[in-house]
């Protein structure tokens, strides 16, 4: 019997659900003989055909009502400088080629090329006519999205395909004593990586479509019944974000469909709580989420390109959301940058851009990348430049002030701004999300982001982004974060094309470091895709966009439609399991592939047609035939059906391929944790008098962080500087500092190329001792030199990470501390709850850490609620609070 079969057979769904029914069959079928064609190596000429077939999708025309934009993305990606080629690296293995199959022909060429990114097919300078494959117009891409009326955070609650116990302690890679022997059994470091473990179980997927939950929501009003002076979006339009079934025609005009189109998104919206918009907005991050939160990407477009890389980004391709708003022109009286015309040149700074300054969180001292896990992270490369002192202690300078810079990239929520203190020289990267008081949407965002903000504010490892603080200014919340200057891995594949096989395992041992720490906390980040995993150029891989990060409560996780149709584990499309970690693992093959080959597995399909392939079909996606087997085998590791199949990250960690990832050839300073205390304790206690983030709420890798609570208050803490600590600055890091360098020879290394302009010492950092140079204290204290991959954590790090018995022993999360200053809504979410910060969040009163973790939902959504709160009394009079002179900051303060 066919899959659909099982669904026909519910008359009731049948009869309520039939056109979405037959929207599904029409899907399959088509995607059967999608697969026929890529087989024959037909697809792209096919795809063209069955695209019109679509009717749905395809025969909506383009209608941007912007050629212009239109134009200058063309001309944008045909002007665009390509990458030369360069020599080959002294690769041990072999770089990655040619796919044997199932790519289809027209990404042969670039898998022929290998390297040579100018064998990637360029468009003509018509563009649109000339997407290769499918033939995607516009039309194609804007009716795909799709969104539903669900929540924000709309698990399934009634699904009850939760996860066993078993597999949850599986998927929760926590193997204590308490594993089953069934479970342990799949940890078998000596059988987890044999070739039995390749092989797939394969099972029929469950197309269940008892959740479907076309979309009914209502279309809301005309912003401008409640927010004057604002560019009014189209009526008509889908508002992709959160959860709504409008999304803005400013982003994407030709999401005014019909019902056609409206079926096929009721499809993919019933298929799960989430939603799907915006799929070929290439131009926010090559994002295509689809969540409660998210837009989703039904294509992999051609000729997609960033806003990285295109300098006249179309407000058309990016995604929809509240941040539409901003992006679609919908412009406050107070910030017509936010949503200017100046977003539409990421390479133009705006207009009033020294002018709009902020009082922002500082950014996190020095001990940010560095002391807690390595002195490797640098600050040549971070933006975790430490801190002068005398900016720690003076949090009213001057050197306090942020100014939003260029445009960084954009999210479904927002934009992302390079935010820079030109008075100390230090960088972060600001999210801007524009809060509408009485907007459902706003509303179902700023739950979103209280949940990211809450998730983020408790993680703390070098493969991942790096939380500052947030806060609201008139009626933006902005969240600063660790600014990873080298862009998304989606940019660079953009850009560069492939990756060779040593990049790769460099970046997917990152990557897995990441999600074993991640996973350690029961948390999944639920959308691992190279556009959300940013590099500095170190080569150093971060984890971003936690906006679909769920921790997982036990076996309470219900399943959730979330994460980018491309990138989405089978059991995610199918419901055939409950929310796991398993599903991060999926991704990452799925990243793998997607450096090794530029596009995601499946690309050869449209969106829809590639969900239901990974969902139903039992192929395994194509890996590049000159992939090492090492390679070949740990993809398939990744992309087994079977969830509990799937090795975990800390397993995966001591897979081959990445286990034998290149090191870095430089040495990686250990400092005596003895050394390192002192400076990350008085760190903390910088960090207590409000500026950035808590300090003791953070994994520091084991050490035990005591921060000093006793001083919140802007001058009222006592900075210690501690002379000649030795993590600050990495002697890795650095171009400088190359271990075959003189300086590491005498001990002493160049100052940081990053150095602070405020140091009061005229040294590169807090620590440098005053001369500029680094002392280099392990030549003079124990030490230990690691060799390690691209700027790992050590090996022992990582086993920290995962294998840890209790991941929750040293978060202690505080929450608020993480604000710059405790913003008015936290403040007030303090006073209004009627109890402690230290008792709500990971004060202590908690005797199973977890408990921290089990109300953060609870924390995301009083924090949300509170925002809007916030926002809708500030609204009214645009004053500002004079109690939290961190609101309300207007610009030039
Ligand atoms: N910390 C950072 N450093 C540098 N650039 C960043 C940073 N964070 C985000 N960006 C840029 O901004 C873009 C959008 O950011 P991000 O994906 O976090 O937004 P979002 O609203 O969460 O997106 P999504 O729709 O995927 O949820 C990224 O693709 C990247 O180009």
């Amino acid at each position: 019997m066919p899959w659909w079969g099982k669904t026909s057979s519910k008359e009731d769904k049948k009869k309520t659900n039939g056109s979405i029914i037959d929207a599904i069959h029409r899907k399959f079928k088509i995607a059967s003989e999608e697969k026929d064609n890529s087989r024959s190596g037909g697809s792209w000429r096919r795809g063209s055909d069955t695209v019109s077939e679509r009717g749905s999708i395809s025969r909506v025309p383009s209608r941007s009502p912007s050629p212009s934009t239109h134009v200058s993305r063309c001309q944008s990606f045909a002007e665009r400088p390509h990458a030369q080629p360069l020599p080959l690296p002294g690769a041990r293995h072999a770089g990655i080629g040619r796919c044997n199959s199932g790519i289809s022909a027209s990404i042969r060429p670039r898998l022929d090329g290998g390297l040579k990114p100018l064998d990637l097919p360029l468009p003509k300078p018509g563009c649109g006519p000339n997407r290769l494959g499918h033939a995607y117009t516009e039309g194609d891409i804007a009716t795909a999205s799709v969104s539903s009326a669900s929540s924000t955070d709309s698990d399934y609650p009634s699904d009850s395909r939760i996860l066993s116990p078993l597999t949850s302690d599986y998927e929760n890679g926590n193997r204590t004593a308490t594993n089953s022997p069934s479970s342990m059994k799949h940890k078998d470091q000596s059988h987890i990586f044999s070739p039995k473990y390749s092989k797939e179980i394969l099972k029929p997927a469950d197309f269940s479509l008892n959740n479907q939950i076309p979309s009914t929501s209502p279309r809301r009003a005309p912003l401008s019944t409640h927010v004057q002076n604002m560019q009014i979006p189209h009526r008509g339009a889908l508002y992709s974000a959160p959860d709504s079934s409008l999304s803005s025609p400013s982003r994407s005009p030709m999401r005014a469909f019909g019902p056609e189109q409206a079926i096929n998104c009721g499809l993919w919206a019933g298929l799960g709580s989430g939603h799907c918009s915006s799929p070929g907005s290439g131009y926010n991050s090559g994002h295509n989420s689809i969540g409660g939160e998210m837009s989703g990407q039904l294509f992999w477009p051609n000729s997609r390109c960033s806003p990285e890389c295109s300098p006249i980004p179309s407000p058309r391709m990016t995604s929809p959301g509240p941040g539409s708003r901003i992006h679609s022109g919908a412009v406050t009286p107070l910030h017509p940058r936010a949503g200017g015309a100046s977003m539409e040149s990421p390479t133009s700074r705006p207009d009033d851009g020294k002018q709009q300054s902020h009082k922002l969180p500082l950014p996190p001292i020095t001990i940010s990348n560095t002391c807690p896990f390595s002195p490797a992270y640098s600050t040549a490369t971070s933006p975790s430049v430490p801190r002068s002192p005398n900016r720690a202690d003076n949090p009213t300078s001057p050197g306090s002030r942020w100014k939003k810079g260029r445009l960084l990239g954009r999210g479904t929520f927002g934009h992302v701004y390079l935010g820079f203190n030109s008075e100390s020289g230090e960088m972060c990267a600001m999210k801007e999300v524009t809060l509408f008081a009485d907007d459902p949407k706003s509303k179902e965002s700023a739950q979103q982001l209280g949940q990211e903000i809450a998730l983020l504010s408790r993680l703390w490892h070098p493969n991942i982004v790096q939380y500052y603080g947030s806060e609201t200014v008139d009626d933006k919340l902005y969240i600063y974060l660790e600014y990873v200057s080298g862009g998304s891995i989606y940019k660079l594949l953009q850009e560069y094309g492939q990756f060779g096989e040593i990049g790769i395992r460099s970046y997917t041992q990152q990557i897995l470091s990441g999600l074993a720490y991640l996973h350690a906390k029961n948390t999944v980040h639920r959308d691992i895709k190279g556009a959300n995993i940013l590099v500095d150029p170190s080569g150093r891989v971060k984890l971003a966009d936690f906006g679909m990060a769920k921790h997982i409560t036990g076996q309470s996780c219900p399943l959730s439609f979330k994460g980018s149709p491309y990138w989405m584990a089978p059991e995610v499309i199918t419901k055939s399991n409950g929310c796991n970690l398993a599903v991060d693992i999926w991704s990452l093959g799925c990243t793998v592939l997607e450096m090794a080959t530029s596009k995601p597995p499946w690309s050869q399909y449209e969106g829809v047609a590639a969900m239901f392939k990974i969902g139903n079909s039992k192929e395994l996606p194509a890996i590049p035939d000159n992939f090492s087997d090492e390679g070949k085998d740990f993809v398939r590791q990744c992309l087994q059906r079977d969830p509990s199949h799937r090795p975990t990250a800390a397993q995966l960690l001591e897979h081959p391929f990445v286990k034998n990832a290149a090191p870095l050839e430089k040495p990686i300073l250990v400092a005596e944790p003895s050394e390192a205390m002192p400076m990350v304790m008085n760190a903390g206690r910088s960090m207590g008098i409000g500026h950035a983030r808590n300090i003791a709420g953070f994994d520091l890798e084991g050490f035990a962080i005591h921060q000093s609570q006793g001083s919140k208050t802007a001058g009222s803490s006592e900075i210690h500087t501690p002379k000649n600590a030795s993590c600050p600055v990495s002697p890795i890091e650095s171009p400088l500092l190359h271990s075959r360098s003189p300086q590491h020879m005498s001990g002493r290394l160049s100052p940081s190329p990053i150095s602070s302009p405020h140091t009061q010492s005229g040294a590169s950092t807090p620590h440098t001792g005053g001369n500029g140079a680094i002392p280099f204290h392990h030549a003079m204290q124990p030490t230990t030199y690691l060799q390690e991959s691209m700027g790992m954590i050590p090996r022992s790090h990582n086993i920290l990470y995962a294998n840890s018995n209790n991941p929750y022993q040293d978060p202690k999360p505080d929450f608020f501390r993480g604000m710059s200053q405790p913003s008015h809504v936290f403040r007030e979410l303090i006073s209004s709850d009627n109890s402690s910060l230290e008792n709500q969040f990971g004060r202590p009163g908690y005797a199973d850490p977890r408990e921290q973790y089990n109300r953060q939902p609870v924390l995301a959504d009083r924090v949300s609620q509170q925002l809007l709160r916030d926002h809708g009394k500030l609204k009214p009079s645009l004053d500002l609070n004079p109690t939290f002179s961190m609101l309300g900051r207007t610009n030039g303060i």
